[in-house]
Formats: structure tokens, C-alpha cells, sequence
């Protein structure tokens, strides 16, 4: 059984007298910095310029100042700023200004796993990688909880790398649930599968599917969105708390032999056989240069995609319909 820690496992005390530098204050990085400052360490913000993270960080009571200033007065570095700004970032505003003894950290593998991002061997390389979003990762927080987490060692010049990962994880409140050891290269490569195949592209590709199908056969897209989108939420909240069998027994025996036998043949041994070859792109590399190459165009396959998923029919529909449901769910 793999070791899981937890909060009787790590202790603040070895990061509690350093400065924190979160660089970013996105959808991670927002919630690092307030978590972490809420657990009493001291964080300072650093951005490359002033606008909308900027102006948040400042409502949020920090006193945000440009990356190279962050990093001069910083002991611990932490990596927030999307995965392809990173390198760059880190060579212009970062690597200048390093000193022995730093700590560069990652909430995510890609920049390290992939060689962007080749650190100088007098500084440790950690990373605390939250299994779940940014805005998760506050809420459960505040709400006394936490998002599991993931701690890698990349390089230990300390030899106290691992007790500042946990130390970390503790004051985001991952600790409070669970985090487990692995590499740099299995979170990487099971981050992008997981998001790639399934949490982000695999769900989102099959809700709007079934929607279509339903909308084309003349169903009422209200309807269609009722029962291939909206309900998910209900069904994934029971396997979330009651696994897959809890949701089964929370089902008709109808949905259960229908679920059975139409979802094997719906997701069939040919999917996992392409689910084989995303993962075969993801190890070899394939995906990260292609995601670099993409991104150096100004990222146009990306920019294209979410514009006709903004102006879909189920995204349009979805406004409307979550409004009725929003108003139902419980307040808690
Ligand atoms: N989003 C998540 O929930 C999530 C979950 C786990 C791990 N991660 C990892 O966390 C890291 C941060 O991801 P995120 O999704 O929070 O990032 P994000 O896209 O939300 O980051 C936005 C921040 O980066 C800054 N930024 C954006 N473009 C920039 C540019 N060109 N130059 C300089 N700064 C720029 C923005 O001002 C903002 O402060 C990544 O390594 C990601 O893989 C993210
Ligand atoms: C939240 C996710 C999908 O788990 C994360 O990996 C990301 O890249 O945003
Ligand atoms: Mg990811
Ligand atoms: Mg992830």
C-alpha cells in the first residue's frame, strides 16, 4: 500500500522563517498565495505586469511587484504561471537572480520532466501538484478541507527537500486529506493523460456527443442538456463519495443493465486502444512538442476550439438550464 501523508505527518517548521515567492495568480496561484498566508507563512506575489492577476492580488491584500523582485527577496520560488510561460519566465527573470540554496518549485512536472526548465545543481527542486482545481483547491480550504496532492523530489542539494514539499502541502490544506510520493515523470506524463483522455477532453467530448445526438434525433436541447450534462455532476459526486458501486446502488436496475452493456459498447476496446496511443504520444514527447509548437504560433488550434465550445449550442443551452438547477442545489 503506498504511503500517504497526512497532517500528523509533516510540520510547517521548515519553510516557517522563509519567504515565499508565488510567481503567478491565476487559477492556482491565487489559492496557493492565500492559502498559504492564511497558515501564517509569509508570501509575497510576482508578476510580469500590472492587470487583472495584479489588480485581484492587491484586493486580496498582497502587494504584488514584478517577478525579478519577488525572486531577490524570495528563499522558495513557486512556478504558477501557465505551463509554457515557465521556461521563459525562468531564464529572463528567475535564473539571474538565484541564489544557492533557493528552492524552485512546481505544481506540475511538464517544465522539469521535459528539460525546459534545467536548474542549476545548488538549489532544490520539489513539486506539490493538487489533484484537483485551482478554485477547489481555496474553497476546500476555507471550508476546513483540502485537495489531495502529489510531492516529487527532482533534486534534494538540502537534503531537506521533501520535508518542505510536505511542509507546503500542509499549509495549502492537502495535507488535511492525503498526499502521496511519486516522480516528476509519473506525475507529468499521468497529468496530461488524465486531463487529455478523460477530466478534460474524454468528459467534455462525451457530454456533448450524447447532447448532439439527442438534439439531432429532435429531442428539446433543454432535455438533451438535463440528461447528458447536467445530471453528471449528481452521478460523479456519488463515485467520488461512494465509489462506483455507491453509484450503482443509487441507480434503477434499468440504468444499471442499459449503463452495462450500452457503455461497452459505446467506449469500446478501440477507445482504450486510442487512449493507448495518446499515452505512447504523452512518454515519447510527441505532445510536448507539439503543445510548444502550437503555443509558439499563438497557440491557434487553442484559441479555435474554446471559441466553439463558447458558442455551441449546449454552452448556450447550459446558461439557461444551470441557472434552474443552481437554484435548487443547497446552499453549504
Ligand atoms: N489550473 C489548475 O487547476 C492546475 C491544477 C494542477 C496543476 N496546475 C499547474 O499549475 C501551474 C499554473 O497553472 P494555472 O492553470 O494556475 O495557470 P493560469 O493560466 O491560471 O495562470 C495565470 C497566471 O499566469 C500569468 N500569466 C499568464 N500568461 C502569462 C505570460 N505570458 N507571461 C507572464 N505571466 C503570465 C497571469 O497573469 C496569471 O497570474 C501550471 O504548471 C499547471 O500545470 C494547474
Ligand atoms: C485541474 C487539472 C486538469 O487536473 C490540472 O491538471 C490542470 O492542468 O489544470
Ligand atoms: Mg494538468
Ligand atoms: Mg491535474
Amino acid at each position: 500500500m503506498v504511503k500517504i501523508y497526512t497532517d500528523k505527518d509533516a510540520s510547517l517548521e521548515p519553510i516557517k522563517d522563509k519567504t515565499i515567492a508565488v510567481l503567478g495568480y491565476g487559477s492556482q496561484g491565487h489559492a496557493w498565495a492565500l492559502n498559504l498566508r492564511d497558515s501564517g507563512l509569509k508570501v509575497l506575489v510576482g508578476l510580469e505586469r500590472e492587470g487583472k492577476s495584479w489588480e485581484q492580488a492587491k484586493k486580496d491584500g498582497f502587494n504584488p511587484m514584478h517577478t525579478e523582485d519577488a525572486v531577490k527577496n524570495a528563499d522558495i520560488i513557486i512556478f504558477l504561471l501557465p505551463d509554457m510561460v515557465q521556461r521563459t519566465v525562468y531564464l529572463e527573470r528567475v535564473k539571474p537572480h538565484l541564489r544557492s540554496g533557493n528552492d524552485l518549485v512546481f505544481a506540475h512536472g511538464f517544465n522539469i520532466h521535459y528539460r525546459l526548465i534545467e536548474p542549476p545543481k545548488d538549489v532544490d527542486v520539489y513539486m506539490i501538484a493538487p489533484k484537483g482545481p485551482g478554485p477547489i483547491v481555496r474553497e476546500y480550504f476555507v471550508k476546513g478541507g483540502g485537495v489531495p496532492a502529489l510531492v516529487a523530489v527532482h533534486q534534494n542539494y538540502s537534503g531537506k527537500a521533501l520535508e518542505k514539499a510536505l511542509a507546503i502541502a500542509k499549509a495549502l490544506g492537502a495535507t488535511r486529506a492525503g498526499v502521496i510520493e511519486t516522480t516528476f515523470k509519473e506525475e507529468t506524463e499521468t497529468d496530461l493523460f488524465g486531463e487529455q483522455v478523460d477530466l478534460v477532453g474524454g468528459i467534455t467530448q462525451l457530454m456533448r456527443s450524447a447532447f448532439q445526438v439527442l438534439v439531432e434525433a429532435g429531442y428539446q436541447p433543454e432535455i438533451a442538456y438535463y440528461e447528458t450534462i447536467n445530471e453528471m455532476k449528481m452521478i460523479v459526486d456519488l463515485i467520488y463519495e461512494k465509489g462506483f458501486s455507491g453509484m450503482f446502488k443509487a441507480v434503477s436496475d434499468t440504468a444499471k443493465y442499459g449503463g452495462l452493456t450500452a457503455g461497452k459498447y459505446v467506449i469500446d476496446e478501440s477507445v482504450k486502444k486510442r487512449m493507448k496511443e495518446v499515452l505512447d504520444r504523452i512518454r515519447s514527447g510527441e505532445f510536448a512538442n507539439q503543445w510548444i509548437e502550437e503555443y509558439g504560433k499563438g497557440a491557434p488550434t487553442l484559441v479555435k476550439g474554446v471559441q466553439e465550445l463558447e458558442n455551441s449550442l449546449e454552452e448556450k443551452v447550459g446558461r439557461e438550464v444551470r441557472e434552474i438547477s443552481l437554484r435548487g442545489k443547497p446552499k453549504s
